[in-house]
């Protein structure tokens, strides 16, 4: 399969557009939170590797996955949040719970975008098995976190 020959968090930043003045929502499912917090740290490194201030980057923890779209909208609601980033991992368990979870969350932070106009990114690691969610966390197959920073900031200089 494709995925298991590749590094998904890397990328090009020459054209990334100056992001000293941009605020970030970071909105982090507390589910997971072994792993989560490797996502929320690769966001929050990235952008500041990428020019963002420390002061400039507001995080918020919710319950589960599910949640991230109600914190997603009480961030991106405020004129001066700029991009918001949707962090949580969601591994398969015994029922389709999973799968509802995913698609409230994709369908939810998709609308919150559309609402407010501005960049709500999906750093959802939605896997089958905790292996899978670890190599998707700072693993063989990097961090969805960082990509989903670079989401964002690529998003503004749209
Ligand atoms: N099983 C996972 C959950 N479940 C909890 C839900 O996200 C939600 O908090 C609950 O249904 C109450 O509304 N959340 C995750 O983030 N990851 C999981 O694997
Ligand atoms: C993915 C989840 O929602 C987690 O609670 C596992 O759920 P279940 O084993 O009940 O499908």
């Amino acid at each position: 399969m494709a995925t298991s020959l590749q590094n998904l968090s890397s990328y090009d930043s020459s054209n990334f557009i100056d992001i000293s003045d941009k605020r970030f929502g970071l909105v982090v499912a507390e589910w997971n939170r072994e792993i989560t917090d490797v996502l929320s740290a690769g966001a929050y490194e990235t952008l500041l590797k990428h020019g963002a201030v420390a002061k400039n980057i507001y995080r918020n923890t919710v319950p589960g996955s599910f949640e991230l779209t109600l914190g997603a909208q009480l961030l991106a609601q405020h004129e001066e949040i700029d991009a918001v980033i949707c962090l949580g991992v969601v591994i398969q368990g015994e029922t389709k719970h999973d799968d509802y979870i995913n698609h409230a969350v994709a369908q939810g932070i998709t609308h919150v975008g559309l609402k407010y106009n501005k960049p709500v990114i999906f750093g959802l690691v939605t896997t089958n098995t905790l292996e899978q969610a670890l190599d998707r966390a700072g693993g063989k197959h990097g961090n969805k976190g960082v990509e989903a920073a670079v989401a964002a900031i690529q998003m503004l200089g749209f």
